[in-house]
């Protein structure tokens, strides 16, 4: 059995729609706090923990005194922003009490696309996670249309994973973990304590979706977990109610199913950024700033960029090189090229002045950089 979570740092959780609402029942305060309790108790350990959470349509029907699930898109929408008020409040409350700060989240498929809001929706929730606050993410339903919608939270928990490069995704859900087959249908499933994400029997054992409240089933569950892994996370499939479920995984106790990630997160970030990013241009550094990449493994700051080349935006991958034109390395800018050029040389106590914000001290953060 695989302990995923004992070293894991940065864990992303994420609860299924009838657990938070007690299978469309209202919101289940006395679970939501249990959880709250757990990763307040984790943050004290010194890790990170960000929740992704489902249940604002189910609670939003219950609030409007709906009975059947709408068909209609724009009534989804409308029960989600009445639900996604009651989950806000919920989290708050519960986290407030066990000394935790909260923050709403709220994320479409397009911004997660879009390497500029990618890079600050990267950016706010480490700068939240910093100031020891919990962000509570859900997709924004309100504004994205059925082609674009995550569709599953299990979705999202796996990009989230992806966009902080966590060490560990936790899908909560109304199951123990993963059987052969889905066990309301077929009493002699199999549980499955272990396997690597992405091997592809996984996928044939995932029936749909169970309860009414849920939306994915346990098929979303399995391709989340193969995402995850694709920046290194390993995914544990564990029960919502399980006494003290994330304390207990997190000190190596075996609940649920495990499904790791064979790739390592470094390696798996430098291959992202080798093979799906294509360079849009490069700046120039001096000596000092190339000792600094490469000997002490920092961030490059614009004060040691003497030449910024070609047309990028934030968000683009470019190239760094030394004063003789030889790539040292590569990475995520910052800034936008004609950023870069007011203000390369220039200390970042200068960026507000020259440029009316500041949005980082580096140009290429160092776990967005890679050494050629
Ligand atoms: N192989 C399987 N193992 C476990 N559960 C399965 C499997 N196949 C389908 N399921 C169903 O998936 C459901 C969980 O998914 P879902 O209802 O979407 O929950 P959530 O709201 O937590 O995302 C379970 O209740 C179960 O009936
Ligand atoms: N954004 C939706 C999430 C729907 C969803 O993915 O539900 P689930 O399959 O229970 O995780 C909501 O909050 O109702």
């Amino acid at each position: 059995m695989s302990d995923v979570l004992k070293n894991a740092r940065r864990i992303v959780v994420k609860v299924g729609s009838s657990l938070v609402t007690n299978e469309g029942r209202g919101i289940d305060a006395e679970a939501v706090g249990n959880w709250c309790r757990q990763m307040a108790a984790l943050a004290a350990e010194g890790r990170e923990v960000v929740m992704v959470s489902s249940g604002a349509i189910a609670e939003g029907m219950k609030r409007l005194g709906w009975r059947t699930r709408p068909k209609e898109i724009h009534e989804l929408q409308a029960a989600a922003a009445v639900g996604q008020m009651g989950l806000a409040q919920i989290y708050e409350t519960q986290l407030r009490a066990y000394g935790m700060g909260s923050a709403q989240v709220l994320l479409t498929h397009a911004d997660l696309a879009d390497r500029e809001r990618y890079l600050n929706a990267r950016s706010t929730l480490l700068a939240l996670l910093r100031l020891n606050v919990v962000p509570v993410i859900n997709e924004n339903d309100t504004v994205v249309t059925d082609e674009i919608k995550f569709g599953d939270n299990d979705t999202l928990g796996a990009l989230v994973a992806n966009l902080i490069e966590a060490d560990a995704l936790v899908i909560l859900t109304d199951q123990r973990g993963l059987y052969s087959a889905d066990p309301r249908k077929n009493p002699d499933a199999k549980f499955i304590d272990v396997a690597e994400a992405g091997t592809p029997e996984l996928e044939q054992m995932a029936g749909g979706v169970g309860s009414a409240i849920g939306s994915g089933g346990m098929i979303t569950k399995i391709l989340a977990a193969k995402r995850a892994a694709r920046s290194g996370a390993s995914t544990v499939i564990a029960w919502g109610r399980e006494t003290d479920v994330l304390l207990r995984l997190a000190a190596g106790e075996a609940i649920g199913t495990a499904l790791t990630a064979s790739t390592a997160k470094m390696a798996a970030r430098k291959q992202w950024m080798a093979d799906h990013l294509k360079m849009r241009g490069a700046v120039v550094v001096d000596d000092g700033a190339v000792s600094k990449l490469r000997d002490d493994g920092k961030s490059l700051l614009p004060i040691g960029m003497v030449e910024v080349i070609g047309e990028f935006v934030r968000g683009d991958v470019i190239a760094v090189r030394n004063g003789a034109g030889v790539e040292i390395a590569r990475g995520l800018a910052n800034y936008s090229a004609a950023e870069a050029r007011l203000i390369a040389r220039k200390p970042s106590s200068e960026f507000e002045r020259l440029l009316g914000f500041t949005l980082e001290h580096e140009m290429i953060h160092r776990d967005n950089l890679i050494l050629s």
